[in-house]
């Protein structure tokens, strides 16, 4: 599987002719395989290696301070630092084996900066002053391309209004650092019961991502159910995925791009390593919160009706949160009570064409 590589600038700077090639790429990259990468899209490497520079700092602080910003589990965005093995991403999977299949991972994430519903947790070391600002605007520059990235949509599907841009504001996204310490190769390679992260589509419309040099990220060849990987071949190549808003929105026209972190590529098979740590930014780019993730009315139509339940964004983020963090249960079965959530199980993005 190949992956196309598109210029942004040809988009976000180009010519009327220029814009219409790119929309159009786009979605012929998202519709065949779930994701492509942008080059020229603004970052720059120092820029980029900053950010992985304050997300080490970050995860290198002991434990203790790390939890001084907890991330309160709960099914809500996730804010502050979530500790190794807590969230399990498997469990979204309708497969046995990868539901069983255990991440290993611990993040900091992060939301809108003036988010009164779910604010933001910032460390207050020393040795951190300055990390906020920096991510505050990264976080901006982020927004900034997904929007864009919608114009694009836009025009390649004929929404003249505005309304798919309108639809990811005011910001709902989550900023996610991850850091997957190092591990033996056994651990994953052998048991089989443990990898970076499960195989899983993110929540949102798209997701912007960033990786370092270590490798291991793959993503699933939807015309071979084989995951492939996609190795870093510059250390400025920014990864854009589908997540499962698109799909909805397109009434599962657009599929998302299964992907997963595990062994890289050059160390499977080996015995007696350790794999190095990796750091990962991921912008999970989301729909506004009260935005309805029922399918676009140009997706619907007499011969191909809604296969996908309305409910808001942040419905929908609370829904898949509360499995990842093995609250599902608990929250459908409150006092014999549904939270309004659990009806639309039925209607997910399972049996998609
Ligand atoms: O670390 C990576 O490359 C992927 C992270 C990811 O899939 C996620 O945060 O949803
Ligand atoms: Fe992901």
């Amino acid at each position: 599987m190949s992956i196309p590589v598109l210029d942004y600038s040809h988009f976000s700077s180009g010519s009327r002719e220029q814009r219409e090639t790119f929309a159009h790429a786009l979605v012929e990259s998202f519709e065949k395989t779930g994701l492509c990468k942008l080059e020229y899209h603004g970052f720059d490497s120092k820029q980029l290696s900053e950010m992985f520079d304050w997300a080490r700092k970050f995860f290198d602080q002991p434990i203790d301070t790390k939890q001084k910003i907890p991330n309160d589990i709960g099914p809500k965005p996730m804010r502050g630092y979530t500790p190794w093995r807590v969230e399990e991403v498997g469990k979204l999977s309708f497969d046995n084996m990868v539901r069983s299949l255990k991440d290993s991972k611990e993040h900091f994430d992060q939301g809108p900066e003036h988010d009164t519903e779910f604010p933001n947790k910032w460390p207050s070391e020393p040795e951190l002053v300055g990390f906020q600002a920096f991510m505050t605007a990264f976080y901006q520059q982020c927004d900034e391309v997904c929007l864009t990235l919608m114009k694009a949509l836009e025009l390649a599907w004929g929404i003249s209004d505005g309304s798919l841009v309108a639809r990811c504001m005011p910001s709902a996204t989550d900023l996610r650092l991850t850091h997957y310490p190092t591990i033996a190769v056994e651990d994953m390679d052998q048991d089989k019961k443990t990898c970076r992260i499960a195989p899983h589509t993110d929540f949102g419309p798209i997701t912007l991502l960033f990786q370092d040099g270590t490798g291991g990220l793959e993503v699933e060849d939807r015309t071979t159910g084989i995951f492939v990987p996609v190795s870093p071949a510059i250390p400025t190549e920014m990864i854009v995925n589908v997540g499962d808003t698109l799909t909805r929105w397109t009434n599962g026209r657009i599929l998302g791009g299964v992907h997963q972190v595990t062994v890289p590529e050059a160390m499977k098979g080996a015995r007696g390593v350790t794999i190095p740590s990796r750091i990962s930014m991921a912008y999970l780019f989301k729909a506004g919160r009260e935005v309805s993730l029922g399918p676009l009315p140009s997706f619907v139509s007499a011969t191909n009706p809604a296969k996908f339940a309305d409910m808001t964004a942040l419905e929908y983020q609370r829904w898949r949160n509360s499995i990842i963090y093995s609250l599902d249960k608990e929250l459908y079965t409150q006092d014999g009570k549904e939270l309004g959530l659990a009806g639309a199980q039925v209607l997910q993005q399972a049996p998609v064409v």
